[in-house]
């Protein structure tokens, strides 16, 4: 307050106005000061030689929270273009040092223990949703056997039901969703429009829980369930990350929501421990799967652990999915050629002499459709579900020469290292920059599937040359070198990806059996308001029924 009245008393102009108006002025002119000194700071003042060059920003604190969070990608590009690959910026009072290209991600997805921490990124946000004891809130090497414990029952074997299981919903979906009225009449050649970003959501949810998470999420789907899962998507807020905690009405009914749907799938588990449950129905599915595994050291999960960790598959594969299915289909729309090519595939691969196509199975899926594997190759490239993929800095690291801009190697830290990215800063990688950038791939704006098989286009995405790596959950490739990582690389890699190609392939091939389609308008851009990139609404596609 001395500061503010000194202020009044040296300037004249203030000093004689009534204390309303003093007020006022204050209220314009200190933020202005404010703002000047942080441009003349970041002009004037040395910065700290060996850390990355920090993006140029009007308002401390917020930082360059308003360009990051209306377009990443533009915000990306732009900065490499001005910093070189490594460089940081300010988001609401924290420093995200962002690294592009294949080395920027490796730096982020293979840095040691002992450097990044994806728990101490993540856990304020994904914690309150998932629940305690699974993810990040136990150590890393717990989340390694967690991961173990879920690709047992992300198997082969569970993978051949679930194809059926899907066709099924869909079909289920497509004859009784108001949305698809129009091809509910018997109507030759039915035509309609379809919102096919909320139609995708509300499959992917369905086939997810009639697969992964079993009979009783998906009867109770119909009833309780579905608002319990929106309360607790809404804890997904991207503010959570920044300030946790906040008081916020949507945090209150996360909080509730978890504590209903932590109890209502600890009761399924209860009910099955009893027999009540028909055990042909369940067998196939996760909680299954889990209630018969044990840790390392012999000890069962508890229910509380299942129940969490079923959550957290809920959550992980529901907008990554849905978000991917929804691009595929519009872009799919923009091309309606590639539709047909799709449809004589499984022609080719499925058709019977009188003409009826056989129903798919997974096996033959996996190897026979290579134009539909590259469609969700193609999609993932272009349209990755998460831009932004981040890691808490516990000790210093350095930059290799390699990864900074030409001309900043600094000589006075060591001639291995560049930059020092400081202990306190988050690393932030974007696999989706160098999935789109034109030095690496042919016309890459362009939705061209085949382009997987033309080995000179995509050679140098192969993760052939990187090493294999286990993290205790099964043998990867580290993806230290690969410019197309959309699964994530290193000890947090997804290990939901052969269930998404899966999920995506049999409900993409549900569609190009029985419909064409074109977009309704023009092709929807990006919507980055979520954690995830969805399309801009209206996201409309114009169904025509083949027969
Ligand atoms: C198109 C679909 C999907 C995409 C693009 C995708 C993408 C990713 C990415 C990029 C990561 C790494 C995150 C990081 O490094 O911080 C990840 C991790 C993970 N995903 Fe997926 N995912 C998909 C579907 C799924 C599904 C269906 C499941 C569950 C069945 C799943 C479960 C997981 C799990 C458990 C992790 C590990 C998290 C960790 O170790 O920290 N994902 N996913």
């Amino acid at each position: 307050m001395e500061v503010v009245s000194s202020l009044i008393q040296a300037t004249p102009v203030l000093r004689d106005l009534s204390p309303v108006a003093q007020a006022a002025s204050l209220a314009v002119i200190i933020p202005v000061l404010i703002v000047i000194l942080n441009i003349v700071a970041q002009l004037v003042l040395p910065q700290r030689t060996a850390a990355p060059p920090v993006v140029f920003h009007y308002v401390p604190i917020i930082g360059s929270a308003i360009s990051y969070g209306m377009d990443p990608y533009k915000f990306f590009f732009d900065n490499r273009e001005k910093y070189g690959d490594v460089f940081t910026f300010k988001l609401l009072g924290r420093n995200i040092t962002v690294a592009l290209g294949p080395k920027g991600s490796n730096l982020v997805f293979n840095g040691r223990l002992q450097q990044v921490s994806a728990e101490e990124a993540y856990t304020h946000l994904t914690t309150p949703v998932f629940g305690k004891e699974v993810v990040y809130d136990v150590p890393n090497a717990v989340l390694m056997e967690q991961k173990k414990l879920v690709k047992t029952g992300l198997s082969v074997d569970n993978f051949r039901v679930y194809v059926g299981q899907i066709t099924d919903e869909v079909n289920n979906f497509n004859s009784t969703d108001p949305a698809f009225a129009p091809f509910q009449k018997n109507v030759p050649k039915a035509t309609g429009t379809v919102d096919i970003f909320k139609a995708m959501c509300e499959i992917t949810i369905l086939t997810a829980s009639r697969t992964l998470q079993g009979k009783e999420v998906r009867d109770a789907l119909d009833k309780t369930f579905a608002d319990l899962y929106h309360d607790l998507d809404m804890g997904f807020n991207p503010i959570n990350f920044v300030i946790p905690n906040l008081p916020l009405p949507s945090n209150f009914r996360r909080d509730r929501a978890q504590k209903k749907m932590s109890n209502f799938y600890q009761e399924i588990i209860q009910k099955r421990r009893q027999g009540k449950t028909d055990a042909d129905e369940s067998e196939h599915d996760m909680i299954a799967s889990l209630m018969q595994q044990t840790y390392k050291n012999g000890r069962p999960l508890r229910d509380v652990e299942i129940a969490h960790i079923m959550i957290a598959l809920l959550m992980a594969g529901q907008h990554t999915s849905s978000a991917t299915l929804s691009w595929g289909m519009l872009r799919l729309a923009s091309r309606p050629e590639i539709i047909e090519e799709l449809y004589a595939e499984q022609v080719k691969v499925f058709g019977d002499s009188d003409g009826t196509l056989r129903p798919l199975d997974y096996d033959t899926q996996k190897v026979s459709l290579p134009l539909m594997d590259c469609v969700v190759r193609e999609t993932l490239r272009m349209h990755p579900p998460i831009h932004s993929i981040m890691r808490k800095v516990l000790s210093d690291i350095p930059v290799p020469p390699t990864l900074a801009a030409p001309g900043t190697v600094n000589t006075e830290k060591s001639a291995d290292s560049t930059y020092v990215i400081p202990a306190g800063h988050y690393v932030m990688a974007a696999p989706g920059v160098s999935q789109m950038d034109t030095k690496v791939w042919r016309d890459a704006d362009k939705f061209d599937p085949k382009r997987w098989f033309d080995k000179d286009n995509v050679a140098n995405t192969s993760e052939d040359k990187d090493e294999d790596v286990d993290y205790g959950w099964g043998a990867i490739k580290s993806g230290g070198n690969s410019p197309y990582l959309p699964f994530g690389a290193g000890r947090h890699r997804c290990i939901g990806e052969q269930f998404a190609y899966l999920q995506l392939g049999t409900i993409l091939s549900y569609f190009v059996r029985r419909y064409s389609w074109t977009l309704e308008t023009t092709f929807p851009g990006p919507d980055y308001t979520s954690m995830i990139v969805l399309p801009q609404q209206p996201a409309n596609i114009v169904l025509t029924e083949r027969k």
